[in-house]
């Protein structure tokens, strides 16, 4: 029995009205039965973890009190009693027959990478394959899923049920691949312009800034798009899950297209003019045929490099392919939303994570920090931009969200 029917089957097979002793026999029931047919299972890891939203505090307590009973292994029993009023609309999220991009972000440390993780769980489990990548500097897609995915390649996810692969990329070592190959194609156009006694017009190509441009282009999402859209390899994945790298960073990188599409235009007519000049010059001083190959070999890169951007801006503001889903904390501001919508970038979901879930007994500082969370989202319910977004409720949980059973626990509250 996987750990999903577990969970169900407790929540269905526990009705609120049975007896302690019958309660504790049907857990414990339950949970060997689970454990004997799953010795190894490698997404056990020694812990049971009983959803109980359906259940209420007896059961909850029942519950732990055979988790202590049982100590070989220990179940950890919480306590999700929010009803979720909102939902994802998980099922809306998958029905475009494109494949589809969603984007998670928001700023450091809020929860992006357990919401994205999680979702990309969801979609493998549903029977999506799914790709999850990293494009934050500061990975943390490894400690999410407690499995070793660094190296910038594709890796199999363990533990879900159908394909799931990881990739944590690394988009400074990118950026300098790609900035080592720009220097490699504007030292050619300087070489041969040497050759020529034309080294006057090699310090006018430094002026057009194409290695800055190298340098702070692609290598963020719009690359990894092409990739995925270019290469036979990921045809089968539908479903590709960014973790995004906090605000700034990723708002620099959807603002990118547009910035290098009309850096590009200006930088290819100033080399396009430099190239006649040069040929001007060259038989003037009587040095046979110029050679312009160069030239134009690196006008056709920039022109490719344009037509890619330009392909990944208009998939980017596709509501069809595109989907950037905000994770936030329940006090942050509406900016990144606002930010979005200016470069067009569709958004319909904002996830509040690590929301405190009420609970009969409150403490002092729970009940503040329940009433500080109310009066936020008020105001985010009355906030103009926020109100549009479908909000999801995602709860603070008692435990660490590491490891794919944890992460699908927290994927089947989220992404309903
Ligand atoms: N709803 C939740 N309840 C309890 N803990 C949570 C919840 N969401 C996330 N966490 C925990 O908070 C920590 C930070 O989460 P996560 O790594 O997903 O955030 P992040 O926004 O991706 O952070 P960073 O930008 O630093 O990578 C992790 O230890 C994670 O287990």
């Amino acid at each position: 029995m996987a750990m999903a029917s577990l969970f169900n089957h407790m929540s269905k097979s526990l009705p609120h009205k049975h007896s302690s002793a019958k309660l504790s026999r049907s857990i414990q029931h339950l949970v060997s039965a689970y454990i004997n047919s799953n010795p190894l299972n490698p997404s056990f890891q020694g812990r049971v973890c009983v959803e109980t939203e359906d259940l209420g505090s007896f059961q909850l307590l029942e519950a732990k009190r055979v988790a202590v009973k049982m100590k070989q292994r220990y179940m950890c029993a919480r306590y999700m009693t929010t009803a979720m009023t909102k939902v994802a609309g998980f099922d809306e999220m998958v029905s475009s027959k494109q494949r589809k991009f969603y984007l998670l972000g928001g700023k450091g440390g809020v929860g992006k990478t357990s919401c994205a993780a999680s979702l990309a769980v969801k979609l493998a489990n549903r029977g999506h394959p799914t790709i999850v990548v990293s494009t934050d500097p500061a990975h943390s897609l490894s400690d999410s899923f407690d499995q070793n995915l660094t190296g910038g390649m594709l890796v199999p996810v363990q533990g879900v049920d159908s394909s799931l692969y990881a990739i944590e990329l690394n988009p400074e070592k990118a950026r300098e691949e790609l900035s080592s190959k720009g220097q490699h194609d504007e030292g050619a156009v300087r070489n041969v312009m040497d050759s020529m006694g034309l080294g006057g017009f090699a310090g006018m190509m430094g002026d057009l800034k194409l290695d800055e441009l190298l340098e702070t282009s692609p290598p963020g999402l719009d690359e990894i798009v092409m990739q995925f859209l270019d290469s036979p390899e990921y045809s089968k994945f539908r479903h590709i899950v960014f973790d995004t790298a906090p605000t700034g960073h990723t708002l620099r990188l959807l603002s990118l297209p547009d910035f290098l599409d009309a850096s590009i235009g200006k930088m290819m007519k100033i080399k396009k003019k430099i190239a006649s000049a040069t040929a001007a010059l060259k038989s003037a001083f009587g040095k046979g045929e110029p050679q312009q190959d160069d030239v134009s070999k690196s006008n056709d890169k920039l022109e490719q490099l344009r037509l890619s951007m330009g392909r990944v801006r208009d998939l980017f503001r596709d509501p069809e392919t595109t989907e950037f889903v905000i994770v936030m904390a329940v006090n942050e501001s509406s900016r990144l939303c606002a930010s979005l919508r200016k470069e067009m970038v569709p958004v319909n979901r904002l996830v509040i994570n690590q929301l405190l879930p009420p609970s009969a007994s409150d403490c002092k500082f729970c009940s503040m920090r329940r009433k500080d969370q109310r009066r936020a989202l008020d105001k985010i319910e009355k906030d103009p931009e926020l109100a549009k977004l479908k909000l999801i409720e995602s709860p603070l949980v008692d435990v660490e969200i590491r490891g794919v059973p944890a992460l699908k626990f927290m994927g089947d509250m989220v992404w309903k």
